[in-house]
């Protein structure tokens, strides 16, 4: 459906903008925003415009000719008279014409859409008449405004859990028309700007987007993280804020065209989104390909309007209801899932939905988005590393969110007055949930009323909770909008001081199967090491037991010939030193034993613990049993089909039972963490096992022991001549071999530890 204006569809704007006043609104206009505005109601249609404006324009480029510093805005870039955004044309038209002035028109709540879409229904013309926003007539005016580049900082996410952004959008034709140029915003650089009313307020944001940032790098800066933290399994949220026109859809979907297998230039984040999202999980899958990394991802898309949730995919699944699950979180019954595996997948997804989003007309703006879209994406992926399976996921929230600006019941009757109440509260929810959280912060005890609106209840883990959140508040500089502009500013201020909790989302454990295969290939390999072990110590084998008793020969016979030989001091320290060498190089030998006997008793433990494992996710399948009980119990209760008596007889059963399982949980928590944890040490150790035996550790061992036996060798050789020449036998000399025979027996004790 287009969102062609009509000029007699402006009338309303008054009201808007009567009812824009928050709670600073009289302290604020017109004093401070000079000239007095024409009322919207006045503007001519916008046919008679040529005139006014250019005189507005021309007054606004002689104002600022000069400074080379700053950028030549609106020569193409103006936001056109309607406050809507060409949410989906045709994905396989080229980039349309844009229009100078636009009409609007607003289609009918039932059958009307947000979006405008052609090959779906919608001839190409009517495409083309709303494909604007920026207005193509206003080249030759322009006005300065300074210009600053956001900084990609691939670090951000490493420190921070929440991202504010705010984007400001040029001005619309309207804007111009009614305001002029006047601004109610000076930005100071990439991360301040200051609301130039009164008091003049000056606020600093993670990132300030100026007027001319293009959505190609405004992805780049808030979209290209979101899919890394992703792949990384963070959860991740995207909320666009801001009052109705400021350019939240712009920014979420912005034109979703498809030029020769390309996104087009005014694409918004969703798209491109998944465009790098799906070429990131190509190259990932390539890369990782003899891990069988294997990624899947399923998208659903929903409304919630008027506190009810519809499918967009599914547009006859209306009124949803959220349910709680342990393993799963807050998630929607029957919402529709699609498997998506390209970007041609997701555009159409997101085009289908649009064409069943809900308008609704009020008097207070008569293209006004009423409703608040979730667009959710769950990135799963596998993989296989040490024998077992890895699993991590991550979801993606993109949200629209409804416009900011106070809805006053004025004028509005029945469904319509329901409809503002509702927006309003889980808008006003929103903002009560996001307060409770500072004060959170600040380390005050607050209760977070989370569960009083759909969109906070269903978007908990985004505030506050399990995730990476990126919050971009919209916002239009002109003085039209003073008063909601810094409204804006305000709620993303407060947002910045959340603090969030995100963890990946990984089970390395989780397959108590794979655990168990890899007990036994560690037993198996154990097992195959200890009998290269005991064969390698066997006399045939060469190894160390024989080498040591060859030693131990030695030794006896160099005791017994030595009796009347030894006599050297000096070569009786050498062979103590040598001793000591000798038994070091055994111990080391010893205690690798002992590593492995540990290593033995570890692979029990850790049988014990996936027995232990598996009984836990049979308790945890039993207590999900008792809560499906319960809800049916509730809603029979809601019927009335079952008295409350009985219901809570059968509810303290229950609970009974319950805590009997959740006791033995208690008492036999297998925790998981623990259960991965000890797996990775039995693998260090098993490693460095390994490395005793493969890496040299033992050939050098014997080594150092064949070499220690060839000094000893060569000493008893070499007192054997000494003592030759020693005829006479006195009393030191007896007491030197004294002490040779006490060497003799203490190496041969430590020999037959061996
Ligand atoms: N940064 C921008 N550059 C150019 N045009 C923009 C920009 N932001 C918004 N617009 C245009 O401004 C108009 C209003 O934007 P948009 O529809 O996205 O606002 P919105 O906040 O989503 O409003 P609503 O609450 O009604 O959904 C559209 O025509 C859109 O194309």
């Amino acid at each position: 459906m287009s969102k062609e204006s009509s000029s007699s569809r402006l009338a309303p704007k008054t009201s808007q903008h009567e009812s824009n006043e928050n709670e600073l609104g009289t302290s604020l206009n017109p004093i401070n925003f000079p000239p007095p505005r024409t009322p919207l109601n006045s503007i001519p249609d916008p046919s008679q415009y040529s005139v006014q404006e250019s005189e507005l324009i021309r007054t606004a480029t002689n104002r600022s000719a000069s400074d080379k510093s700053k950028v030549i805005l609106e020569s193409n870039a103006s936001v056109g008279l309607s406050h809507a955004t060409p949410r989906f044309p045709a994905r396989h038209h080229g980039r349309a014409h844009m229009e100078p002035s636009s009409v609007q028109s607003t289609p009918a709540r039932s059958g009307g859409s947000r979006y405008s879409l052609s090959g779906r229904g919608i001839s190409s013309s009517s495409f083309s008449r709303v494909t604007r926003g920026i207005s193509a007539m206003n080249h030759e005016f322009s006005v300065e405004v300074p210009q600053f580049e956001l900084v990609d900082d691939p670090l951000f996410w490493n420190y921070h859990n929440v991202q504010v952004l705010i984007r400001i959008r040029p001005l619309s034709t309207i804007e111009r028309v009614s305001q002029g140029y006047a601004r109610c915003l000076r930005q100071e650089s990439s991360q301040t700007l200051v609301w130039l009313g009164h008091p003049e307020t000056r606020f600093t944001f993670d990132d300030v987007a100026c007027e001319t940032i293009s959505q190609e790098k405004l992805f780049r800066v808030a979209g290209l993280p979101m899919v890394e933290n992703c792949l990384s399994g963070y959860n991740s949220c995207m909320f666009a804020y801001g009052q109705t026109g400021s350019g939240k859809t712009y920014t979420m979907m912005g034109e979703i065209n498809e030029v020769e297998g390309k996104l087009s230039e005014d694409c918004g984040i969703t798209p491109r989104i998944f465009e790098y999202l799906f070429s990131r999980i190509r190259t990932e899958e390539e890369n990782r390909r003899e891990e069988r990394l294997k990624f899947s991802c399923k998208c659903s898309f929903l409304e919630i309007y008027n506190e009810q949730i519809t499918d967009l995919l599914e547009p006859s699944s209306t009124n949803l209801q959220l349910r709680e699950d342990l393993k799963k979180g807050v998630y929607v019954e029957n919402l529709t899932e699609y498997n998506v595996t390209t970007v041609n997948d997701v555009l159409d997804l997101l085009v289908e939905g649009a064409a069943n989003r809900k308008m609704a007309a009020t008097n207070m703006n008569s293209e006004s988005s009423r409703s608040h879209s979730v667009f959710t994406c769950i990135i799963e992926s596998q993989w296989e590393k040490d024998s077992m399976t890895h699993f991590r996921f991550a979801r993606l929230n993109l949200v629209d969110l409804a416009g900011s600006e106070r809805q006053k019941s004025s004028g509005a009757e029945g469904d319509r007055l329901k409809e503002a109440a509702n927006i309003n509260k889980s808008l006003s929810t929103l903002g009560m949930v996001i307060m409770s959280l500072v004060d959170l912060a600040h380390g005050k005890h607050r209760h977070v009323p989370y569960r009083d609106s759909r969109l906070t209840f269903l978007l908990q883990d985004s505030l506050g909770g399990n995730s990476k959140t990126t919050i971009i508040a919209n916002v239009s500089p002109s003085n039209c909008s003073a008063n909601e502009t810094l409204s804006t500013l305000k709620f993303a201020q407060r947002a910045k001081l959340i603090q969030n909790d995100a963890k990946v989302n990984e089970n390395a454990s989780g397959d108590v199967t794979a655990l168990q295969r890899q007990i036994q290939q560690l037993k198996g390999q154990l097992s195959s090491l200890m009998k290269h072990h005991n064969q390698s110590r066997s006399p045939s084998s060469g190894g160390s037991r024989f080498e040591e008793s060859r030693l131990r020969d030695n030794f006896m016979k160099y005791s017994f010939s030595e009796e009347e030989k030894m006599g050297d001091k000096v070569q009786n320290e050498k062979v103590k030193c040598l001793e000591v060498t000798l038994l070091g190089a055994l111990r080391r030998e010893k205690m690798a034993e002992t590593a492995a006997l540990k290593l033995e008793a570890e692979i029990e433990h850790t049988n014990r613990l996936a027995c232990q494992r598996e009984e836990d996710a049979q308790r945890i399948k039993m207590m999900l049993k008792f809560r499906e009980e319960k809800i049916k119990q509730l809603e029979s209760l809601v019927n009335g089909s079952v008295s409350a008596e009985k219901y809570l007889m059968e509810e303290i059963k229950a609970l009974k039972e319950e805590i009997q399982l959740l006791q033995a949980r208690i008492d036999r928590n297998p925790e998981l963490t623990r259960f991965a944890l000890e797996n990775i040490r039995l693998l260090e150790q098993l490693q460095l096992f390994q490395n005793f035996y493969e890496l040299g550790e033992r050939e050098a061992l014997l080594a150092e022991v064949a070499e220690l036996r060839d000094q000893i060798l060569d000493i008893t050789e070499g007192k054997g001549e000494i003592s030759s020449r020693y005829e006479k036998k006195d009393n030191d000399t007896v007491k030197e071999l004294e002490d040779c025979r006490d060497l003799n027996s203490k190496l041969m004790r430590y020999l037959s530890i061996i």
